[in-house]
């Protein structure tokens, strides 16, 4: 390694466990790492004593770093809401290897080469995981073929639009047609579109306002300024253009994933139906929408306002049985931070504060605890937060404990319980706003590694940031 970039200053070393879970399932042995890449993978009793630099986990579970393909981390430009530093450092502590980040709450929005440029720069030498790119289809952009095709050449790994408002003035709504344009140039280039997949229906649109509704403390009132109805109307309008998809369609090639499902009813099962009819179609929800439910949230806490918002323990329980069915492909953060002052904790206002979950260090424990009720398995975690993800953010060196692969390696104790307060090191820069505070959770982080490099262990980061930028090409 080069100096700094690891805790672990060796090029070739085994990681071994009793339970490394691989894609032929849980495995005792060790993984093989040299120059960055995992080389060989051995199994059982033999490996022990045999090899110089062994790092042992014991019974500890090795398996491949969360791929994490919806992260905000709001660089340049607001990076005092996050920034790469400590986003990444807060990923690397959580076990993400690898995670893409949205073109959106960073200013400029990454639309363009030149913001593609800005952002590519904050992040070099300042990360500790690898980083890739969406880029963002808006208005502006999304009938010029010419200019999204410069975007997609410039290595992002797809697009990302809004069908209602963003909050963030730079990135203003698209609606079908601009999507239909925008999935026309990605069939090019067999990369996906993500959409936030909310419609605003005019009926409702004013409870938005201050004046509507009742207490706007309550998050009763909040939940009503955005009813499943607005992610139904979304899903429908997109199926509308994602038969064009379907193999010897006109968008033959381009995909389309729905980002943070919350509604798990009339969504869902227009979803599902598409899927069924052959549409190239996938869709995630995100922790927070599996751990809380509407009824629990205390008024005037707005660490839990984000949206579409956290629907009734029905719709939970709904949630829960989609991702175990395969009807929901995968899980990602959704991590939106801001500063305190926006999340207006003091005043407690629903329909005034930032909207976004605070979560990054967290998904790991966080679906591994909420999920215990569930009996899901060390396999399913892998398929929702590193297989699949890799393979909607076209990352083939990713996302499996594999000869050949990327040597990105979570080390993680799924039995040891922890206390989420103010003694646990949390490396986001604005751990008061995020809503896993005070939570008791299980399933503590060891060490996580990229590309062999061993990036966090034990509350301590490597000295320097040595994480990749990762382009498509
Ligand atoms: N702009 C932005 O990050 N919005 C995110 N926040 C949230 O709660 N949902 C989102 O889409
Ligand atoms: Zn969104
Ligand atoms: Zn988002």
């Amino acid at each position: 390694s080069q100096s700094g970039c690891s805790l672990f200053p060796h090029s070739h070393y085994w990681i071994a466990s009793k339970r490394i879970v691989t894609p032929q399932g849980i495995i005792s042995g060790a993984v093989e790492i040299k120059g960055g890449s995992i080389v060989s993978i051995v199994k059982n009793k033999d490996w022990s004593g045999k090899f110089k630099q062994v790092v042992d986990y014991g019974n500890a579970v090795v398996m491949p770093g969360l791929i994490d393909v919806h992260a905000h981390l709001d660089d340049p430009g607001r990076a005092e809401w996050e920034g790469f530093p400590s986003g990444t450092k807060a990923a690397a502590a959580g076990g993400i290897t690898t995670l893409i980040d949205m073109p959106l709450n960073n200013f400029p929005s990454t639309v363009s080469t030149e913001t593609l440029k800005l952002k590519i720069e904050a992040a070099e030498k300042s990360i500790y995981v690898d980083v890739g790119f969406w880029g963002g289809l808006v208005p502006e952009n999304a009938f010029n073929a010419t200019a999204l095709e410069a975007l997609l050449d410039a290595g992002v790994h797809g697009l990302k639009s809004f069908m209602c408002p963003s909050g963030i003035n730079d990135f203003p709504m698209t609606d079908a047609r601009h999507i239909k344009a925008g999935l026309s140039v990605l069939a090019k280039y067999k990369r996906p579109l993500l959409v936030h997949s909310e419609i605003q229906s005019v009926v409702e649109s004013h409870l938005e306002t201050e004046d509507g509704g009742g207490d706007p403390r309550s998050y009763s009132t909040y939940l009503k300024t955005r009813p499943p109805s607005w992610e139904e109307a979304a899903v429908r309008e997109l199926l509308t253009v994602t038969k064009d998809t379907r193999s010897g369609g006109p968008a033959e090639g381009a995909h389309l994933h729905v980002v943070h499902l919350s509604d798990a009813s009339s969504s869902l099962d227009l979803i599902k139906e598409a899927k069924r009819r052959g549409d190239s179609i996938t869709v995630e929800t995100c922790p927070h929408y599996l751990a809380f439910s509407a009824e629990e949230i205390p008024d005037g806490d707005t660490r839990f306002k984000c949206a579409p918002p956290i629907r009734d323990a029905a719709n939970k329980e709904k949630l829960w049985n989609a991702l175990m069915e395969g009807d929901i492909d995968m899980l990602s953060s959704d991590h939106s931070p801001t500063v305190p002052e926006l999340k207006l904790l003091n005043d407690g206002n629903f329909l005034k504060a930032w909207g976004g979950i605070s979560s990054i260090q967290f998904v790991l424990p966080v679906t591994w605890s909420y999920g215990q009720k569930y009996g899901i398995t060390l396999e399913q975690l892998v398929s929702w937060w590193s297989e699949r993800p890799a393979k909607l953010a076209g990352q083939h060196s990713k996302g499996a404990i594999a000869i050949g692969n990327h040597a990105d390696v979570v080390v993680w104790e799924p039995e040891v319980e922890f206390d989420l307060n103010e003694d646990h090191p949390m490396f986001v820069k604005n751990p008061s706003i995020s809503a896993y505070i005070g939570k008791r959770l299980s399933g503590k982080v060891l060490a996580t590694f990229v590309r062999g490099n061993l990036v966090y262990k034990e509350r301590n980061h490597a000295f320097a940031a040595c994480g990749s930028t990762i382009l498509a090409t």
